[in-house]
């Protein structure tokens, strides 16, 4: 018989708003005073982790404010480097009660309000490295999203320049990588392109930032979208693009320890790494060939997590985690 599901994600009830959806480790809102799919969004991020395709039972304390904290730095720094596209955030400061503005006190610090945008139907990836999927594929077919590659590429190769590896969104299992040809019918040639030039300047901004801090960017997926009443086959469209989503962070990104980099191999992830290398352990006893839920992990793997968080987040930001 097939295992039970994990854990459902319990999202918090926040009061005086309405809960849209739930991903793995992030939760949606909408102002309950709004009409459904009307008003400003609230993404609210968890302290769930995911690895292997799971939702661990155990949170990690301060991952959400963590990462919301890091996403929000760097939309400043892209907004500050030029990266020419707007962004959806709106606040991230507590507001009333009445959900009028800002958000609610009971996520304060790991959730940002957002403009409602209309997302395009793609998960605008960059990458510089190979890895994961598109190492996959390149195995299988020496290209990635149907760009050639040269020979003798390894797992963690850096590539000669950052590539485009659009994937469309599959509700369940994994994202499905697609040719640029493929974006192109889906959002028209003249949005596909601006998609494309975007998603590859916010990755050599973030991959520059990021690497002069001893971190290497191997590859990062965003989400643009388009304000309501722009149609995305208009020739505004292009011009109109908006960030949305969470930038930068070790959930949308794969960041790795440049002083760890060894091609070859597969690199260590900087936030998972200690959670996965238990969950394969015997101390586990973790059926993952059963597909079987995670089991709850030990303190001592959650604080070495939480850690890296707070690493990331410092040596990114040059900031203190207070
Ligand atoms: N500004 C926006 N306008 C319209 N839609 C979105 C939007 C929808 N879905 N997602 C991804 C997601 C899925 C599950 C939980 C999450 F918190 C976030 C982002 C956004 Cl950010």
């Amino acid at each position: 018989p097939a295992p039970a599901p994990g854990p459902a994600p319990v999202p918090p009830e926040l009061p005086g708003w309405r809960h849209v959806r739930s991903g793995k480790v992030r939760d949606l809102y909408e102002p309950a005073s709004a009409a459904p799919g009307e008003g400003d969004l609230l993404v609210v991020a968890s302290d769930r982790v995911s690895a292997f395709d799971h939702v661990l039972a155990t949170p990690v304390p301060d991952k959400g404010a963590v990462l919301t904290a890091l996403s929000l730095w760097w939309f400043e720094r892209l907004a500050e480097a030029g990266l020419g596209v707007p962004d959806h955030v709106l606040s991230a400061e507590v507001g009333p009660d009445d959900a009028s503005s800002g958000v609610p006190a009971d996520v304060a610090g790991r959730a940002v309000r957002c403009r409602r945008l209309a997302m395009l139907p793609v998960e605008c990836v960059a990458r510089g490295y190979l890895t994961g999927s598109g190492l996959a594929d390149y195995r299988a077919t020496g290209a990635v999203c149907g760009v050639e590659l040269p020979d003798g590429l390894e797992d963690g190769s850096r590539l000669h320049r950052p590539v485009f590896t659009p994937a469309t969104k599959a509700d369940v299992g994994h994202d499905e990588n697609v040719s640029f040809a493929v974006v192109a019918e889906l959002l028209g040639p003249d949005l596909a392109e601006r998609a494309r030039e975007v998603t590859l300047r916010l990755y050599a901004l973030g991959e520059e930032m990021a690497r002069e801090r001893g971190v290497l960017l191997a590859d990062t997926k965003i989400e643009l979208g388009l304000p309501p009443g722009v149609d995305a086959a208009s020739a505004e469209a292009p011009g109109a693009l908006v960030l949305a989503d969470e930038v930068l962070t070790p959930d949308s990104s794969r960041f790795w320890d440049a002083a760890a980099w060894a091609p070859g191999r597969a690199q260590p992830s900087f936030d998972k790494q200690f959670v996965r290398d238990w969950l394969l352990s015997d101390a586990s006893g973790w059926d993952r060939a059963a597909d079987a839920p995670p089991p709850p992990l030990p303190d001592d793997v959650v604080e070495a997590t939480r850690g890296r968080y707070v690493e990331a987040y410092e040596r990114l930001t040059g900031r203190r985690w207070a």
